[in-house]
């Protein structure tokens, strides 16, 4: 399929890359973005060789500079409330999808850009990258997650004093505040990136989404039933042949073969 303001590639067979490319405008969200990241992740959901996904933006200056300031301008309440929504809906396609998300923040990670990276399961940041939620400075608050996801990751103390000061971080404040799982020079950013989805794509499929359904449905509920969940969960790898593979290896002493089933 084409798209105009993504590029989408898969590497080493199993590594799906989304590409946010817009340079001209530092990678802001438009609506079109919006529909394209829909498509190319319901692409990636069909596609049962994919087993990580890495989501970057083009360029060395901006992963996204958030919400496109220019299509916000004209949007009556109303109309506010589609954009929001339309992008709530990507962003839970993202959060649902069964493989891992890593996002690779290769510069400004702002306003909805920092909600897009929240969306995925892992982040890495370049030195360079910068992150915030600065929607105040424009008289509006975060719209597509951010004062939920954000005081989730780093706390509800932090995410205020971000949300209400439009302040941006650094992207070691955003390592040592846990928004980051790790921080890299620029060049060695998608080396990285494709090393820990190659690491992630040597597991079992059906294992992984397991244990991503596990901890995220799991946060959103109260621990007994979370443990409760965690057990079905358990459970379910049991019914996979790739259990049966991973015992069977470790027991011979080799690496497991994984089918994926
Ligand atoms: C509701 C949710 C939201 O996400 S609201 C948006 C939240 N984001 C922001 O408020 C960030 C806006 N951008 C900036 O503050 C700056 O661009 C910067 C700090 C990220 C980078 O500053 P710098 O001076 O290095 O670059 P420019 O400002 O000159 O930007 C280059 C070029 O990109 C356009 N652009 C940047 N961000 C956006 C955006 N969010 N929407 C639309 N366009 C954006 C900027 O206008 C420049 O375009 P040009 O045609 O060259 O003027």
């Amino acid at each position: 399929m084409g798209y105009s303001v993504i590029d989408y590639q898969i590497v080493q067979d199993h590594i799906a890359v989304v590409t946010l490319s817009r340079p001209e405008s530092l990678n802001a969200l438009n609506r079109q973005m919006f529909i394209e990241l829909g498509l190319v992740f319901s692409e990636i959901e069909r596609d049962n060789r994919i087993k990580a996904v890495i989501l970057t933006g083009s360029g060395s200056k901006a992963f996204s500079a958030g919400a496109d300031v220019s299509e916000l301008q004209r949007l009556s309440a109303m109309e506010a409330r589609n954009f929001a929504l339309a992008a709530y809906r990507t962003q839970d396609q993202i959060c649902s999808l069964p493989v891992p998300t890593i996002a690779a923040l290769n510069g400004y990670a702002l306003g909805g850009g920092c909600e897009l990276a929240m969306c995925c399961d892992l982040r890495l940041a370049s030195e360079n990258a910068r992150l915030g939620q600065p929607e105040i400075n424009l008289g509006i608050i975060p719209g597509g997650g951010g004062t939920q996801r954000l005081a989730r990751l780093v706390g509800v103390s932090r995410a205020k004093e971000l949300i209400f000061t439009g302040k941006i971080i650094p992207a070691r404040v955003a390592y040592e505040w846990g928004l980051v799982n790790r921080v890299v020079p620029l060049e060695e950013l998608m080396e990285t990136a494709i090393k820990l989805a190659g690491e992630i794509a040597t597991k079992s499929r059906p294992v992984l989404a397991l244990a991503k359904s596990a901890i995220d449905r799991g946060s959103d509920m109260d621990l007994t039933h979370a443990l409760h969940y965690e057990i079905e969960c358990f459970a379910g790898c049991f019914a996979t042949e790739d259990h049966h593979e991973g015992i069977k290896a470790f027991l011979e002493k080799r690496v497991p073969r994984y089918t994926d089933r």
